[in-house]
């Protein structure tokens, strides 16, 4: 089970709701995830206008639990308005901060989404934030009361997997709260490794809504990350150097 402050979710895929073809293939790949928590952007959004057509309409969304995402803000000052633009809108009181400060990397602003958790932590938000895969960075944001953290597993869209597995280990080794490693995965087994090195989640966008078969991927993904947890759970066996038999031959008559 995974908590993230009072919430508790079963599955530990976390799915983006952008860049999908169409609504049906969109409403087809969330529903085959299984994902419980949806993410998108409040700045794409009219949230407030019923009338006006939008990525989540097709959803059922009492089924699920909405993540919006601050996406599009580059200072503080810009993510805590989007977070109180969504809350306000009676969706959610979860936020995911993304305060991007490259736009070519799409590589967060660390100083901006520090403040920006303090102030939304103060607030009373559930606070989630997108963070690089910095090692101190992710305790300062712990320490802030982010309620969970989300490391970079390597640019926003890139698809090119775990860069720097030492790091994520070291973030989820001190973390008191779930790491939920965020953008970047390319491929099912991207998330296995990731929930192998014990991230409590995943979430991903591009890897589905960009696949050849974007059902059929996101059904990949979660056994992915199914598999990777329990393979963490069970606990892998230590790397030797040598061979050992199979079928030791110690006591063995003949
Ligand atoms: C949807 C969302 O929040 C993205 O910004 C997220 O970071 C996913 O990134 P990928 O598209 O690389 O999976």
């Amino acid at each position: 089970m995974l908590k993230i402050g009072n919430y508790e979710f079963q599955s530990r895929l976390l799915l983006g709701t952008g860049k999908y073809a169409d609504f049906e293939t969109q409403q087809k790949a969330v529903e085959v995830s299984e994902a419980e928590i949806l993410t998108f952007t409040v700045r794409r959004m009219n949230i407030f206008n019923e009338h006006q057509p939008n990525l989540l309409e097709r959803l059922d969304l009492s089924k699920y639990s909405l993540l919006p995402n601050t996406a599009g803000a580059k200072t503080a000052k810009e993510a805590v308005r989007h977070s109180k633009l969504a809350r306000a809108s009676g969706l959610c009181d979860m936020v995911k901060v993304e305060v991007i400060g490259c736009s070519k990397t799409l590589l967060p602003d660390p100083v901006e989404t520090l403040l920006a958790t303090e102030e939304l932590v103060k607030e009373g938000f559930t606070v989630l934030p997108y963070t690089s895969d910095d090692v101190v960075l992710a305790r300062r944001l712990e320490e802030a009361g982010a309620h969970a953290i989300m490391p970079g597993a390597s640019p926003i869209g890139s698809g090119q997997g775990i860069l720097n597995p030492v790091n994520l280990r070291f973030i989820i080794e001190q973390a008191n709260v779930p790491v939920i490693v965020d953008a970047g995965i390319g491929s099912p087994a991207d998330a296995v490794y990731a929930m192998e090195l014990g991230a409590e989640g995943i979430l991903l966008n591009t890897a589905v809504s960009a696949a050849k078969d974007p059902v059929k991927m996101a059904e990949a993904m979660r056994l992915a990350v199914n598999a990777g947890r329990m393979g963490y759970e069970a606990g892998r066996i230590p790397k030797k150097l040598y061979a050992s038999a199979s079928s030791p031959m110690e006591g063995f008559v003949g």
